[in-house]
């Protein structure tokens, strides 16, 4: 047995605590992402982080549903698929991908740049890859506990709607949309999320599991804006030594 899977189970509140202690790696600390809502950032590298998070964006509901897949709880899978509705959109609501393809019109790119996925980088392809796999693979818990980064992402979503508006006066209003829509969502998903997590993960062991699978998350995003700085602040994207253009592949499993 290893010394801490000897150790006392933390309480449900200090395991919490510990679970939130881990937004200071949140991503809203990356770079990239001060230099958005500080004022710092060009149109070009809005633009970029917009077009490269749309490949988080599609492929959420589909992590969801391979959670579902996974998962014999019905009460869980009656809860869960309000995710999907989410963002894929339900009779009477268009749904955060549409939202976020607003989003793209709004900082200058059509809906069919987005979807082409021509501008999605390859660090930030293999790094979605990674959570969707990590949640076709793992068990449902742990693949809603890697969801908890949603912990933090309300505090990111207003910073946005707090800062942008003031300094990109270019970025048309309907686009703030998503945003506005995922402060409630967001707070509803977590709920739901730590109560799974909470209930599940009872040893220290399985805590400390906990929190491996939450920086894996936290890694994810990191990463991601690690691989958008490359290509537009330090203008090294990937084959930058051969040619101007965007070689790379366009996904091979989709
Ligand atoms: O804009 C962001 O920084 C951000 C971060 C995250 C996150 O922390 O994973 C999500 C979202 N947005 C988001 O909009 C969203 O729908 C979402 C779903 C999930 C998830 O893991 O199931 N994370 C996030």
């Amino acid at each position: 047995m290893t010394a801490i899977a000897a150790e006392a189970p933390l309480s449900r509140a200090a395991f919490e605590q510990a679970l939130r202690d881990k937004g200071r790696y949140y991503h809203i600390h990356h770079p990239y992402h001060c230099a958005m809502y500080e004022g710092r950032a060009t149109r070009e590298q809005i633009q970029g982080w917009v077009a490269n998070r749309y490949y988080y964006q599609i492929n959420i509901p589909q992590k969801d549903a391979a959670i579902m897949a996974n998962c014999r709880d019905r009460e869980v899978r009656r809860e869960w698929i309000q995710r999907i509705h989410d963002h894929d959109g339900a009779p009477g609501s268009d749904g955060g991908i549409e939202a976020w393809l607003r989003l793209g019109e709004a900082v200058g790119l059509s809906a069919d740049t987005l979807r082409s996925e021509a501008m999605v980088l390859p660090g930030v392809r293999f790094a979605v890859d990674a959570y969707l796999q990590f949640a076709r693979q793992a068990s449902w818990q742990e693949a809603a506990c890697s969801s908890l980064t949603e912990l933090f992402a309300p505090h990111i979503h207003q910073s946005r709607l707090d800062s942008w508006p003031t300094h990109y006066p270019w970025i048309k209003p309907e686009g703030y949309v998503y945003f506005r829509t995922r402060l409630s969502e967001a707070r509803r998903d977590v709920e739901h999320g730590l109560r799974v997590t909470l209930d599940h993960f009872t040893t220290r062991a399985q805590q400390q599991r906990a929190l491996e699978i939450l920086q894996f998350k936290l890694d994810i995003l990191w990463t991601m804006l690690d691989a958008m700085s490359m290509a537009y602040e330090l203008a090294r994207p990937p084959y930058h030594t051969v040619e101007n253009g965007q070689p790379w592949h366009r996904g091979l499993w989709s």
